[in-house]
């Protein structure tokens, strides 16, 4: 049987939603498989420079490791790579922040970073992309690109409901399908996997409200539903017409033209809001030849992991990629990318997207000062061209120096 293996700080505060954050939050951290090594500390280290200088020691957060991925196997046992008291930590302090974590594919465990928001009930990832000035990217005009995806987490074919080719379970929804559903168009009924894809009317409404709701907050000009409605007209379809419903029946939208785009005056900018879609595929080349049309993106969960990595690109890579995934409740960090397994313990890879990861942690918690202090280090840090491998190699006359080197670069730029 387990014990406890995390240490609680001695001097902080515990987050409590709804009310004032405290000066010296206690805030959970996993520091991630492969990757996770290396910029995990750089993130820490980075973000204690930043909260100093800007509260001159009144601000500090205290660091709580918890533990989840490889690590926990090698400190509660094989099988542990989710400990309760890692779940039980995540809620009982509200804030956190994560490492990637591996999940392999076919076979084996199922994604722990899924399981993490299922549990918390994480239903906002959300993702904001920007350019920052001299990031070298594959575009004429990177700038143009500057969008915030709102991807609904938890359902989806995230839902992990699937039933393998050949097995008992996979016959038995076969023959279900077949004889009691009139299915016909299974192509290979005998070597079929199959896989379900919930998409519902609640999840949905939840993931375009907040959307919108950052839309209207934060002055932007548009949200696009991202959907495949054509194709699978119950589920993408109904993220689609659910969305538009939302727009219509919460922010008072009306049709633009006879629809289905309408619009809504901002409450606090009196600006207007339309709010459109626009099907997945067409939505992947149209973000990179017309970006500017494109401002808040609401999708469902699959499309949401595909255009994140996308957009990412456009603006310099994954290396630079930030996100949340968010709750009414909590809040867990983390980088759009993964482990990056090749490079795991080479103090190489680019730890931007973990630190404004945190960045974006820092205004959650309205921590404003400390959080323009990591933006300031990081556009210095890229505009003097010291910068990481991934970088390095698109830029010329660049410096490159290791993840560690730029945590540092950083913070003498703050
Ligand atoms: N939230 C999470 O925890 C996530 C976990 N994963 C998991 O991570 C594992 C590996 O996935 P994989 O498909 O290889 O995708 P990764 O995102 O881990 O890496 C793909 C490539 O992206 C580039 N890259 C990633 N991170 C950085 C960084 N910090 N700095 C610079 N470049 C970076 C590298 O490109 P290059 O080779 O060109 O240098 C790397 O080879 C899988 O098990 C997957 O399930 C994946 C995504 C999210
Ligand atoms: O959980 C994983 O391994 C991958 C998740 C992912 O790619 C994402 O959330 O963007
Ligand atoms: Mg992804």
């Amino acid at each position: 049987m387990s014990t406890s293996k995390i240490k609680v700080p001695a001097g902080g505060q515990k987050i409590v939603p709804g009310q004032a954050v405290p000066d010296q939050p206690i805030i959970p951290f996993i520091e991630g498989d492969g990757i996770g090594v290396d910029i995990t500390p750089v993130m820490i280290k980075v973000i204690d420079a930043a909260v100093a200088k800007a509260y001159g020691g009144k601000k500090k957060i205290h660091w709580m490791e918890v533990y989840a991925g490889e690590k926990s196997t090698q400190l509660y046992g094989p099988d542990e790579w989710l400990p309760k008291e890692t779940f039980d930590a995540l809620k009982e302090y509200s804030v956190s922040i994560k490492g990637p974590m591996t999940t392999p594919v076919g076979g084996g465990i199922r994604s722990l970073n899924v399981a993490l928001r299922q549990e918390l009930d994480l239903y906002q990832c959300v993702r904001p992309v920007r350019y920052f000035k001299g990031v070298p990217s594959p575009l004429k005009n990177p700038e143009l690109t500057d969008m915030v995806i709102y991807r609904e987490n938890t359902e989806d074919i995230y839902a992990g409901i699937e039933w393998a080719s050949g097995s008992e379970q996979v016959k038995k929804v076969i023959a279900f399908l077949q004889n009691e559903m009139g299915v016909k168009k299974i192509r290979f009924p005998e070597t079929s996997g199959i896989g379900i894809k919930p998409v519902s009317v609640e999840g949905t409404t939840r993931l375009v409200r907040a959307a919108i709701r950052y839309a209207i907050d934060n002055d932007r000009k548009s949200v696009t539903l991202v959907h495949k409605g054509n194709i699978m007209k119950f589920t993408e379809g109904l993220f689609r017409d659910t969305g538009y419903k939302v727009a219509q029946d919460e922010f008072g939208a009306q049709p633009i033209d006879g629809g289905p785009w309408c619009k809504f005056k901002n409450p606090k900018t009196g600006r207007e809001i339309v709010i459109k879609d626009a099907i997945a595929d067409a939505f992947l080349q149209q973000i990179l030849l017309r970006p500017a049309e494109y401002d808040v993106i609401a999708t469902t969960n699959l499309n949401g992991d595909y255009i994140s990595d996308a957009l990412a690109a456009q603006v310099g890579g994954i290396g630079i990629a930030p996100g949340a995934n968010i709750s009414d409740q909590y809040a867990c960090f983390e980088a759009t990318h993964g482990t990056a397994p090749k490079y795991a313990g080479l103090d190489k890879v680019n730890p931007g997207s973990l630190i404004l990861s945190a960045e974006m942690m820092l205004r959650h918690l309205d921590w404003k000062e400390a959080a323009d202090l990591v933006i300031k280090g990081m556009e210095a840090a890229i505009g003097d061209k010291v910068v990481t491998y991934d970088f390095a190699r698109l830029m010329e006359g660049a410096q490159e120096v290791s993840c560690s080197a730029f945590g540092d670069a950083m913070i003498a730029r703050m």
